[in-house]
């Protein structure tokens, strides 16, 4: 007899499939029906997981802003604060560089305390500025966010987790990049999809041979618990 863990899943790189197709709609109805709690931890501005959440029907358990925001279904936690983040990308468009967004900007629109940055846009005079101004630069191949070096993903999993009342000890994590080993450090089992970068399997305990939405399928099979 097996008891079914709680997950602690990124979004980008994880629950999606690759070249940009989105969410793998084949996880909508295992998360749903997981037999202990699901917490959404990504570096995505705070309407997006909590979107996700609605819409597949998934109890809100959510870290958002890689740790900036967190929601324990309860009450929301705001951990730093967007204007460190704003004064960075002020000084680096100042200086010449887009966020390249676009100008309605819905990456950042909503964004509460950090801000993200087009991976098209130079980084090096960007991580200059955040250093300069204490902050940190964190690239997850999705995105750079400029960010308070503090909060992460790991720290709001622990809130999330003392307030449903589970041990992260006890959770399975999975993800892609250097935003989620501080959740891989957290918890007592963690995976890295194969399209994982460095940071990411070197923290894992597992680097799975299938990618994306594939690699999460396959965690979700060989860790639920008996149903009987
Ligand atoms: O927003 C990003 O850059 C990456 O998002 P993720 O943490 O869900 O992979
Ligand atoms: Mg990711």
């Amino acid at each position: 007899m097996t008891v079914t863990p709680p997950l602690v899943l990124d979004v980008d790189g994880t629950l999606t499939r690759p070249e940009g197709k989105g969410i793998d709609p084949r996880l909508f109805d295992p998360l749903r029906e997981w037999d202990a709690p699901v917490v959404v931890a990504t570096g995505k501005a705070f309407p997006y997981p909590v979107a996700l959440c609605h819409f597949v029907g998934l109890s809100e358990l959510v870290v958002a802003e890689n740790g900036g925001v967190v929601y324990t279904g309860d009450d929301v936690f705001f951990t730093a604060d967007r204007a460190a983040a704003q004064a960075v990308v002020e000084e680096y468009r100042d200086a010449g560089y887009d966020l390249g967004w676009g100008t309605e900007d819905t990456v950042n629109r909503w964004r509460e305390t950090e801000i993200a940055v087009a991976l098209e846009s130079p980084v090096e005079p960007l991580r200059e500025i955040a250093a300069s101004r204490g902050l940190e630069v964190v690239d997850t191949g999705y995105a750079y966010h400029v960010k308070d070096a503090n909060p992460n993903k790991g720290t709001g999993v622990e809130r999330i987790a003392d307030h449903v009342g589970f041990d992260p000890e006890t959770a399975v994590a999975v993800g892609d990049s250097v935003n989620d080993v501080s959740t891989f450090e957290l918890v007592g089992r963690s995976f890295a999809v194969a399209n994982a970068d460095e940071s990411a399997r070197v923290a894992a305990d597992e680097v799975l041979e299938e990618s994306h939405a594939d690699g999460t399928l396959s965690v979700l099979e060989r860790v639920r618990g008996d149903t009987g």
